[in-house]
This record gives structure tokens, C-alpha cells and sequence, in this order.
């Protein structure tokens, strides 16, 4: 029996749009979904722990994983650096089961350049004034860095055609909800694709 292989999902958007947020909560729920945990070298925040929220790297580490090929894409973002481990999103693919990348725009882009059978999510705000109010309340940004950081949103929403799946994260639970129907859609598809390969093959047999 053909084993099939998993299906690797791409959240990505903005800074501010709410992807941490969502996919918290998406894995607060039961899913079937495997979360690939990144490798960063930003100092952990309080409450974070190693292994289990990010993989925490120094800068000398960080290099070494890049220069020996460990990391499927990364990107520099305000400061440090961000990747996503190669082996653990190979291996757990090959055994047939989905895996999620919650990252940034750049390595997004990546990433598809691998995996182009990927499935890229887009989060968007409802609107820029939203994605504001949601980077000031935060309280993680100067002013200046609030600016910078709602001129690069522009950009990446410009980014949103080279997605195969936009969602408007208006609220966490409905955005949630919409990711969990495009999983189930991918699903769907692929139900498809294997049904039309068995009934090939009882063909060729009779
Ligand atoms: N390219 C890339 N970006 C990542 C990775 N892991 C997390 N990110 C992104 O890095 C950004 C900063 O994450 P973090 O420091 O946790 O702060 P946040 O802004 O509160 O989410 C977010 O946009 C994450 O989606 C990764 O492995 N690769
Ligand atoms: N649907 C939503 N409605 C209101 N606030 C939200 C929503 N989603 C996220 N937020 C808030 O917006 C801020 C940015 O969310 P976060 O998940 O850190 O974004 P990102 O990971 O994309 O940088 C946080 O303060 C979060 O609580």
C-alpha cells in the first residue's frame, strides 16, 4: 500500500495581524496537526520555555544550523533570527502526517520555493487601522517601530495573491474556524486525487 505523505500548512501575515494568536488557539483545540516548533536567537519571554514554544539558539548556533543545511528556510526579523527545522517537518511529513508553520512573510515565501505543494495561509486585519490598535495594544513597539512595522504590513499585504488561501482574522474564533475548513478542504482534495489513482489502477488490472 502507497503511504500517503502529510500535507504541510503555512500560516503567515503581518506583524500584529494575530498569527501566534490564532494558532494558539487553533492548537488549544483537538487537531490532528503537527506544530513544527522554530529555532529563534530572540531571549525567551517570560514563561516561554525551551522545546516547547521556540527552540532557543545563540547567534554562533543559530549559523552553524543554517551553514550545515538544518533549517528549511529562515529570515531575520527585528533583530534576530527565525527558522524552521528541516528534519522534524521532513521526517513527520514522510509519516503521513499534516505539519503547521506559523511564520513571517519573508520565510514564507521560502518555503514556498521547497515546498510548493505547500497549503499558504494568509491572515489579513479587517483593516489597517485595525492591525494599529492591535500592534499599539500589544505594547511591544515604540512609536517609531509602529510606524515601520505598518509600512511593511502594506507591503506584505501586497504579498496576499501569491496565497492559496486568504483569511480576514476579524475574530480569533471565526478565523480559527476558517482555517480549520481550508485543513479539511485540502483533505478533501486530496480524497480525490487518491480515488482517481485507486480506480487507474483497477483499470489497468482488469
Ligand atoms: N521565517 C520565520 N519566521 C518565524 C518562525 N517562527 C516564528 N516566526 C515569526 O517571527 C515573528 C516574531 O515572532 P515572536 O518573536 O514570537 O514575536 P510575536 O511578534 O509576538 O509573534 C512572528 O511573525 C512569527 O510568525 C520561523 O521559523 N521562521
Ligand atoms: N481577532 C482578534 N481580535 C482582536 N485582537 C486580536 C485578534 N487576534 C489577535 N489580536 C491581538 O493582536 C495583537 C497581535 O497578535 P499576535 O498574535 O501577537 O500577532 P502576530 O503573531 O501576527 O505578530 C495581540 O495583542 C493579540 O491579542
Amino acid at each position: 500500500m502507497i503511504k500517503e505523505k502529510g500535507i504541510l500548512f503555512i500560516l503567515s501575515g503581518p506583524s500584529g495581524v494575530g498569527k501566534g494568536t490564532v494558532r494558539k488557539a487553533l492548537f488549544d483545540q483537538s487537531t490532528d496537526l503537527r506544530y513544527s516548533i522554530s529555532m529563534t536567537t530572540r531571549a525567551p519571554r517570560e514563561g516561554e520555555v525551551d522545546g516547547i514554544d521556540y527552540f532557543f539558539k545563540s547567534r554562533d548556533e543559530f549559523e552553524q544550523l543554517i551553514s550545515e543545511g538544518q533549517l528549511i528556510e529562515h529570515a531575520e526579523y527585528v533583530g534576530n533570527y527565525y527558522g524552521t527545522p528541516r528534519q522534524y517537518v521532513e521526517q513527520t511529513l514522510e509519516e503521513g502526517k499534516d505539519v503547521f508553520l506559523e511564520i513571517e512573510v519573508q520565510g514564507a515565501l521560502k518555503v514556498r520555493e521547497n515546498f510548493p505543494q505547500g497549503v499558504f495561509v494568509f491572515l489579513i486585519p479587517p483593516s489597517l487601522e485595525e492591525l494599529k490598535d492591535r500592534i499599539v495594544s500589544r505594547g511591544t513597539e515604540t512609536e517609531e517601530k509602529v510606524k515601520n512595522r505598518l509600512l511593511a504590513a502594506k507591503e506584505e499585504i501586497d504579498m496576499m495573491d501569491a496565497y492559496d488561501y486568504v483569511v480576514v482574522n476579524d475574530k480569533v474564533e471565526s478565523a480559527v474556524n476558517k482555517v480549520k475548513a481550508i485543513v479539511a478542504s485540502e483533505h478533501c482534495k486530496r480524497e480525490r486525487v487518491s480515488h482517481q489513482y485507486k480506480k487507474a489502477l483497477e483499470a489497468d488490472q482488469s
